[in-house]
């Protein structure tokens, strides 16, 4: 029976092992990570992370092929394929601070395989890691090896959250990279016949070890290039009475740019879009290529702006202050369906009003109060670290409160923020809130999912990203 180990059970690890022990009942597959409780909210019926379809599939698998464990040395050692899907975060100090991805917890998991391995490994970066890297684990692998072979391959993953259980089951496309060499094939060889247990041979496809480590950074960045691409549009509709969703229905019409991951929004959000095009950068300048390193800093450039550009716009049109009003925030998680919170643009939206002395009140079906303080305490690119080794901020925020319900958050509120496109958002009873509301009674939409006219027929001043101005916010500054 082949053995597969994962080290790291996050949001990566946890999913993709799920499906491919489901996918492949011959295989035993167990999920290791240093940090207790989330091996322990594995082992039990509340699953660390929130994912549709998740908790059927680790169900189905659980004790019969699947196990998640915090014995790590013992199962590293047993097995023949060893994922590593451990965090890869931005560095914040010394050499490429604040670009560079940082491999400390890479590195140590590899030189742990090395310690404990009694038998041929093939070893799998899953996790998102700068390209070279796999140079430079084969050095850390061969130098302690005790005779033990030792085959790299990188295989990263394109799920998204939120959709990770469909797009696990029906990915686009599975990517290895390999050594071009007989062990090295061999090697790419035994990880397809994995895949190949549910996913169509011509779906998996097979690279050069560099080639796969950097299409993994090229395909963030060109998703998040989109996103910046369209919501530098939306400030341009917003200047010349353009609608940016005819824009980007119209733009997308045309079959050489499709029609998906075209919204304009508040700007994106998400644990790796930033990191990997700091990362990105960071590895152009290492390169001697600055102007590329200097086009990509754009997209995260742009990023910034549409956030600073929608606090400004919610200060400037409530009279130029925001101070001891309350102001609803509906949505913090980072996108619609999933809890996580890891560089989601409601934090620099938050950190904007509170740094205006504004009153928040915050819901989020999936995100706790826990959550929500910590990471508004919290310094940028502190997060992306196993949960035991974050600094931990012992000051709540006081100018905010979390509550369970919209209606509570927008109860006596003089605005309300949508900052997640929960569905729920759209199915709300705006009379009733604007009923409760201080008035004049704003809605800044950072999703664009409210029906502006039915909102402004109700009597809201309404901002929607991108789309034409009310009357209320024309001669307003967009940006101070
Ligand atoms: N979140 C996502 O949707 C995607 C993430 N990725 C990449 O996958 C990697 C992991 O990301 P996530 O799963 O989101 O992170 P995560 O933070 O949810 O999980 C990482 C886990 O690794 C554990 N860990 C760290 N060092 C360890 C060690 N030495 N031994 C055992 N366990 C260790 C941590 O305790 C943590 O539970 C990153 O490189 C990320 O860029 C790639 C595609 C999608
Ligand atoms: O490497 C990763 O971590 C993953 O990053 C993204 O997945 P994810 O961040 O989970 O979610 P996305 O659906 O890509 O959304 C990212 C952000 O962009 C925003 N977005 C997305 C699409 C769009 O049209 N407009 C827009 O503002 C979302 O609201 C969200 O804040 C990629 O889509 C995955 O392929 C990749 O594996």
């Amino acid at each position: 029976m082949v053995k597969i180990c994962c080290i790291g059970a996050g949001y990566v690890g946890g999913p993709t092992m799920a499906v491919i022990a489901l996918k492949c009942p011959k295989i035993e597959v167990a999920v290791v990570d240093i940090s207790v409780p989330r091996i322990n909210a594995w082992n039990s019926d509340q699953l660390p992370i929130y994912e549709p379809g998740l908790d059927d599939v680790v169900k189905q698998c659980r004790g019969k092929n699947l196990f998640f464990s915090t014995d790590v040395e013992k199962h590293v050692s047993e097995a023949d394929i060893v994922f590593v899907s451990v965090n890869t975060p931005t560095k914040t100090r010394g050499l490429g601070a604040g670009k560079a991805a940082d491999l400390t917890y890479w590195e140590s998991a590899a030189r742990m395989i090395a310690d404990v391995s009694k038998s041929d490994k093939i070893v799998v970066e899953k996790s998102t890691v700068p390209v070279k890297t796999a140079e430079a684990i084969e050095k850390i692998l061969t130098h302690n090896s005790k005779g033990i072979n030792y085959q790299i391959l990188s295989n990263p993953e394109f799920l998204a959250e939120g959709t990770a259980i469909q797009d696990l089951f029906n990915p686009d496309r599975v990517l290895i990279g390999g050594r071009e060499t007989p062990e090295g094939l061999k090697a790419v060889q035994k990880l397809k016949d994995v895949y190949a247990h549910w996913v169509p041979e011509d779906r998996i496809l097979t690279t050069n070890l560099w080639s796969a480590e950097l299409s993994k950074l090229a395909a963030n960045a060109f998703l998040a290039q989109r996103i910046s691409s369209v919501n530098a549009m939306s400030a341009l509709c917003e200047a010349t009475g353009a609608d940016v969703s005819q824009v980007s229905y119209a733009v997308g019409k045309d079959s050489r740019i499709g029609p998906k991951f075209l919204n304009a929004s508040v700007g994106f959000g998400g644990s790796c879009f930033q990191k990997d095009i700091l990362n990105l950068v960071y590895i152009c300048e290492c390169n001697g290529l600055p102007e590329v390193a200097e086009y990509w800093k754009q997209v995260i450039k742009i990023n910034d702006y549409q956030k600073n550009r929608f606090v400004n716009r919610i200060v400037s049109s409530m009279f130029n202050t925001v101070a001891n009003k309350k102001i609803a925030i509906l949505g913090f998680a980072f996108k619609k369906d999933t809890g996580d919170t890891r560089e989601t643009p409601a934090i620099d939206v938050c950190q904007g009003l509170l740094g205006d002395k504004a009153q928040l009140s915050i819901y989020d079906p999936q995100v706790t109060d826990d959550q929500i303080q910590r990471d508004l305490s919290m310094n940028k690119f502190d997060w992306d670290h196993p949960l035991h080794l974050q600094p931990m901020s012992p000051t709540t925020v006081k100018k905010v409160q979390t509550v369970w319900n919209a209606y509570d958050a927008t109860k006596d509120a003089h605005a309300v923020c949508i900052l997640t496109e929960w569905d729920e958002f759209k199915q709300l009873d705006y009379q009733k809130i604007y009923d409760n509301m201080q008035k004049p009674a704003f809605v800044f939409d950072g999703r664009n999912v409210v029906n502006v006219n039915k909102l402004r027929e109700i009597g809201f001043i309404v901002y929607s990203i991108g789309k034409p101005l009310d009357a209320w916010l024309k001669d307003m500054p967009a940006v101070a």
